[in-house]
């Protein structure tokens, strides 16, 4: 079988993009999706987007893990979607879109798109993390000196450790500035360090704003590739309004064999 592929990246989150409006796809095949993550023997990403048909809006996200199994919500993956469906001319500057999560609103602006999120009703606060669910769970840590942590180690051992086998995303955080953070991620699913997660940020912001480290509701984070704005409105101790924003790049396409 001959496959058409796209690659994307949002802030170095990368991820092979297939356009499956035609339900052409096997999506029960766990190890054909795996492969193609694979950095050695396939095209290499993240994790692994179809774009589908769907009855209510724009278009359908479903996405996988680079190990193959299908995901709980992406932020960087549902903003490079975005920009992929402006690319094939399916949407315009605004869009919405429905994702294992529910529906997602979004604008693209050039290769800046602005992705709203689901709603947030629970920061849950412990001594030394927060945990949260932006559509996909997350733990959100914060270290001193990021930029030499082993955020391999330690993410592997909290991912299972503190979560199980169902396990969670796993965030550590330095502040840099009243409003800005630097963040690195601990994958679910990838297993490893990725240079970006965009449910991961917006967590880092709400458990931020939450615990008062940020008075910001517009809040910066750096990450390992690029930079990701996170904007929300505080009600009741839950967020809503939240929307991710930055670069989502096509990178290149191509056809494999498989
Ligand atoms: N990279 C993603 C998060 C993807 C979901 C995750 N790995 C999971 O299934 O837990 C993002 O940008 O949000």
């Amino acid at each position: 079988m001959k496959l058409q592929f796209f690659k994307y990246q949002g802030t170095g989150n990368d991820f092979v993009i297939l356009d499956n409006r035609e339900g052409k796809f096997p999506k029960d095949d766990t190890k054909l999706v795996a492969q193609l993550c694979d950095r050695r023997f396939g095209i290499g990403a993240d994790g692994l987007i179809l774009l589908e048909k769907d009855d209510v809006t724009d278009f359908r996200m479903v996405y996988y893990n680079a190990d193959g199994e299908e995901g709980s919500m992406c932020g960087n993956g549902g903003r490079c979607l975005v920009a992929f469906a402006h690319y094939l001319g399916i949407v315009e500057k605004e869009t919405t879109f429905n994702a294992v999560d529910g529906l997602h609103y979004a604008e693209v602006e050039g290769d800046i798109v602005n992705l709203k999120m689901v709603d947030v009703n629970e920061v849950h606060e412990k001594s030394a993390y927060s945990f949260l669910d932006t559509g996909s769970p997350h733990h959100v840590q914060l270290v001193n000196d990021l930029g030499h942590f082993d955020v391999q180690k330690e993410g592997k051992k909290l991912r299972y450790g503190l979560y199980g086998q169902a396990g969670s995303n796993i965030n550590f955080v330095e502040q840099q500035d009243a409003d800005t953070f630097q963040v690195r991620t601990y994958e679910r699913g990838v297993e490893g360090e990725t240079f970006s997660c965009g449910t991961g940020v917006t967590a880092v912001a709400l458990a931020m704003y939450t615990g008062g480290k940020t008075k910001a509701n517009q809040v910066h984070i750096h990450t390992l590739g690029g930079d990701l704005t996170i904007s929300f409105e505080q009600h009741n101790g839950g967020y809503t309004n939240i929307f991710l924003k930055g670069p989502a790049i096509q990178v290149y396409k191509g056809e494999i064999e498989c």
